[in-house]
């Protein structure tokens, strides 16, 4: 007998996305009245990005954005989750407002919204004004009044047609990547700025969330990347390791926001004396109620115990493991274990998937216009069937944005790696569905019996 193609569909209404990221995607990043970004500067910084590239030119989506909307109504996108860059905004930072940035935000809403697709829209995905960075950045107390003004400007020109904000894209990546190991832009070194930046992300967080309280009637919430931890041995040091990487980038960000408290592990087994005492006030700022929480999944790490600077814990290779091109184990049943584990620390509060995709080595553009990327396919098929296996599980999960809707700037790593579900020949600007594009599109319009 045929299974029956209702039994894996996902729940009525559940959000069908893609995302990107402004300074990933949009380029002309001086445009306008436009201010410089931390990564405009970052980028033109030698030797910091594979191949010197920057966030010039990107896909160019600034000047695209109305054809990249409409290739995402013919793939049948239901949402898609974007950020909006800052100092387009406010190209100081704070103060003067840049009417023609907020236009092109608002284009792009009424564009999306016409097309039948909701927008979910990000204020913060790591693109800081350089002016703020030049007052201290995410070191600077006041960044948290800076923050809740930057997002009061979006909510009054946009909530309404937007209903879904994320305040911040993963605080984690922002301090680690930025302020511990200097990866990423503004690219510091210290253990000491790492403690100070991650409290004023999150006291920024809460003060963006509380002025939208006062301003915006729909929701709001905080996207956090979740790397789940598994111990490499059951040794007493393999499991102590697991369980402070554990803390350090799994439990630290939605323990502050939904909890009003750190992972004690921060202190007593990594920052230490870099670690200051916190004031009652920040932590009851940092504590707002949220409308959902948006968890950003690529892969888990098998923990073991070293001596790497601060966390003494690094990952194992898998010897029988399948690895993307950034060096990811694809490992789906990590999705479900996390999924489970938020709900039962959080309580089950409502979820979305806000970025799952993958980097593979795929080949060019062939002659009848296909790109074949089955293991891009592959990826998705298994982390779609470990979320429904949560919400088999009891999860609330609402909705998934594939990460990417394009080939873009991943960062430090340039334009070395491609997540996109559509190619861009960056040369000529010419974006191609590749198969798994064609796939996914499927799995929406079957909703997920597809898959
Ligand atoms: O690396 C792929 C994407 C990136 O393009 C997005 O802008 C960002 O939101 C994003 N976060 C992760 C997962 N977290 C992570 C872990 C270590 C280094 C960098 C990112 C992957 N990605």
């Amino acid at each position: 007998m045929a299974a029956n193609p209702n039994a894996r569909r996902f729940p009525e209404g559940f959000l069908w996305g893609a995302a990107t990221a402004a300074h990933q995607i949009e380029g002309s990043p001086m445009a306008d009245g436009a201010g410089p970004s931390i990564w405009t500067r970052f980028a033109h910084t030698p030797g910091m990005t594979v191949n010197g590239d920057t966030g010039d030119v990107a896909c160019d989506h600034y000047n695209r954005w109305k054809d990249d909307v409409a290739l995402m109504a013919s793939l049948g996108l239901k949402a898609y989750r974007f950020s909006t860059s800052w100092s387009r905004i406010l190209p100081d930072g704070t103060g003067r407002v840049n009417q023609k940035g907020l236009d092109f935000y608002s284009r792009l809403v009424d564009e999306l919204l016409d097309k039948g697709i909701e927008p979910l829209l990000t204020l913060y995905h790591w693109d800081l004004p350089a002016a703020l960075d030049d007052r201290g950045g995410w070191l600077n107390r006041d960044v948290a009044d800076w923050f809740a003004e930057y997002g009061s400007v979006l909510y009054r020109a946009l909530d309404g047609r937007v209903k879904k904000w994320v305040t911040l894209n993963e605080p984690w990546v922002v301090t680690d990547g930025g302020y511990l190991h200097g990866a990423l832009a503004p690219g510091h070194r210290s253990k000491y700025e790492t403690p100070i930046a991650t409290h004023n992300l999150m006291r920024a967080h809460g003060a963006a969330v509380k002025a939208y309280r006062e301003i915006g009637k729909h929701e709001i919430g905080l996207v956090v990347n979740i790397e789940p931890k598994y111990p490499n041995t059951q040794s007493p040091e393999d499991l102590a390791a697991t369980k402070r990487a554990h803390a350090y980038m799994n439990e630290q960000y939605l323990d502050a926001a939904l909890l009003g408290k750190y992972p004690p592990e921060l202190k007593n087994e990594i920052f230490g004396d870099a670690w200051p005492e916190w004031a009652d006030e920040d932590y009851a700022l940092i504590k707002q109620k949220l409308d959902f929480i948006g968890i950003n999944y690529y892969t888990r790490s098998v923990t073991q115990a070293t001596d790497s600077y601060p966390l003494k814990a690094g990952a194992v290779r898998q010897k029988l493991g399948t690895y993307t091109e950034t060096g990811w184990e694809v490992f789906p049943q990590g999705l479900t274990d996390l999924l489970v584990w938020a709900k039962d620390r959080y309580g089950n509060l409502p979820t979305y998937i806000t970025e799952n995709g993958a980097a593979f080595f795929d080949p060019a553009v062939a002659e009848e216009g296909r790109v074949r990327d089955p293991l891009r396919m592959g990826y998705l098929k298994k982390h779609l069937t470990a979320i429904r296996d949560a919400i088999d599980q009891g999860c609330d999960i609402r909705g998934y944005m594939v990460w990417s809707l394009l080939d873009n700037l991943e960062w430090s790593l340039g334009f070395s790696k491609r997540f996109g579900i559509v190619h861009v020949n960056y040369g000529t600007q010419e974006r191609t569905p590749k198969d798994s594009a064609r796939w996914y599109s499927k799995a929406i319009e079957t909703h997920g019996a597809s898959i």
